[in-house]
């Protein structure tokens, strides 16, 4: 079964006369165990296309579903139970409360996500380079560390479908690798996986790379 699926996104922003069409028609689905990269230059609408996917923003037009069932035109807190239910996410913004530890994150991620398994925590961590900075707060990472802690909290939650906005910025060429091969891994299990990057590396192991132009898939 398809684990997303969307019809005609639409998103228009108004800044004074001006509209901006942040997505013009975007329609695709995302399958079992797919690693998909997204491309586009800055401004072509990857960022409104995850907040649209995860229900995180409502599109003017289209549909999104999950697993068959439409989370858009739903109330927030019903968008918001299957987003907690389905999602892993990691956007630009960061998902670390940033009064907890690393591991306190995570765990509670976890306990949101119906599986607690905080044994598994320094294992995670060790899969992502981050040995030992389990009990840092985040304001104490550089922003390459932050991010790969935020994967691990969207890892965290086992997810039917994982959103990432550049997991991979601001790291190098070897943690870079142990990014991917994490991500290919739960791909492997079967999580659906949707990765926003610019890096060459990473859009070569996916098996699948869409480029968004203007809000609109130039190329699939
Ligand atoms: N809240 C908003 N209000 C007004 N315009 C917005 C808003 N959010 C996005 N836009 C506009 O919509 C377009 C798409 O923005 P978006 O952030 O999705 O691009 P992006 O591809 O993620 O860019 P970047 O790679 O720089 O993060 C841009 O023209 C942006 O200025």
């Amino acid at each position: 079964m398809t684990v997303l699926e969307t019809t005609e996104l639409y998103r228009f922003f108004h800044a004074g006369d001006d509209e901006v069409v942040a997505l013009g028609g975007v329609s695709l689905t995302l399958d079992p165990g797919e690693f998909t990269a997204l491309r586009g230059p800055s401004g072509s609408g990857k960022s409104t296309l995850l907040a649209c996917l995860s229900g995180i923003d409502e599109p003017d037009g289209g549909t999104v579903s999950i697993l068959g069932e439409r989370m858009t035109r739903r109330p927030e807190s019903y968008r918001a139970r299957l987003r907690a239910r389905h999602f892993g996410m990691l956007m630009q913004s960061g998902n670390l409360f940033g009064h907890l530890t690393v591991r306190a994150n995570i765990h509670l991620q976890m306990q949101i996500s119906g599986s607690d398994r905080p044994g598994e925590i320094d294992g995670l961590l060790g899969s992502l380079g981050l040995d030992g900075l389990a009990d840092m707060l985040p304001a104490h990472l550089s922003g390459g560390e932050a991010a790969r802690a935020g994967l691990a909290v969207a890892l965290a939650a086992n997810p039917s479908i994982l959103l990432c906005d550049e997991p991979t910025a601001e790291v190098d060429a070897a943690t870079e690798e142990r990014v991917i091969d994490r991500l290919v891994d739960i791909c492997r299990r079967g999580t659906a996986v949707l990765v926003v990057t610019h890096s060459g590396a990473l859009a070569a192991r996916a098996d699948r790379v869409i480029d968004i132009r203007d809000g609109r898939i130039v190329h699939d």
